[in-house]
């Protein structure tokens, strides 16, 4: 992996892969791997799912759970090794203010450009179903589709991962 590669996207729909896309681009980089998880425990379903991916995971990851600070985690970890963030969506839908996306996500994009270390982050591509009938998830899914633009217009690769299928966006293949 180049230096060139620092900030990576990776989207996709739930169970897409992109979460197992995501490490094994984090695992391109010879320096130890930082796990920044934005999930929390709420109930028993997704204590089981955590407890199951940090067995997949294994002891080569520390784990740095923040769902709200994500800027600060990030900068705290800079210069300790590659970070992978699972997930954007996620931390979104914790810090969401109804009335102002940007104040979460500007000051996000300012870290992720001000990082030394790697960092590879996770999303999900929403929106691609029906309209949602409740105004918030409207708002939501309109503040998180503008995230991602934000994000991938700041990354240096962006990967989608469908039906298990790495497909590369950015930058498009044969460009510099
Ligand atoms: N708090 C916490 N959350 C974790 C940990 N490990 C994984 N997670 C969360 O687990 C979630 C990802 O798992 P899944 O929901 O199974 O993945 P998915 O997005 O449905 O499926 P894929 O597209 O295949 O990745 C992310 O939201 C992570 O934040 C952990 O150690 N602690």
């Amino acid at each position: 992996m180049t230096s060139s590669s620092r900030i990576i996207l990776v989207t996709g729909g739930a169970r897409s892969g992109k979460s197992a896309l995501a490490e094994r681009l984090a695992g391109q980089f010879d320096m130890p791997r930082i796990y920044i998880a934005t999930a929390t425990a709420g109930d028993k379903e997704m204590r089981e799912r955590i407890a199951r991916h940090r067995e997949i995971r294994g002891s080569g990851w520390r784990t740095v759970e923040e769902s709200l600070d994500l800027a600060g985690a990030l900068t705290r970890t800079d210069g300790q090794g590659v970070r992978l963030v699972d997930c954007l969506t996620l931390w979104l839908s914790n810090s969401f203010r109804d009335d102002d996306f940007a104040a979460e996500t500007g000051p996000l994009c300012a870290t992720l450009a001000a990082q030394k270390s790697p960092v590879v982050l996770v999303t999900n591509e929403l929106g691609l179903g029906i309209v949602p009938e409740n105004a918030l998830a409207r708002r939501f899914r309109d503040a998180h589709g503008l995230m991602n633009q934000a994000v991938a217009a700041t990354a240096d690769q962006v990967w989608m991962s469908v039906s298990g299928l790495p497909l590369r966006l950015k930058p498009e293949r044969g460009t510099p």
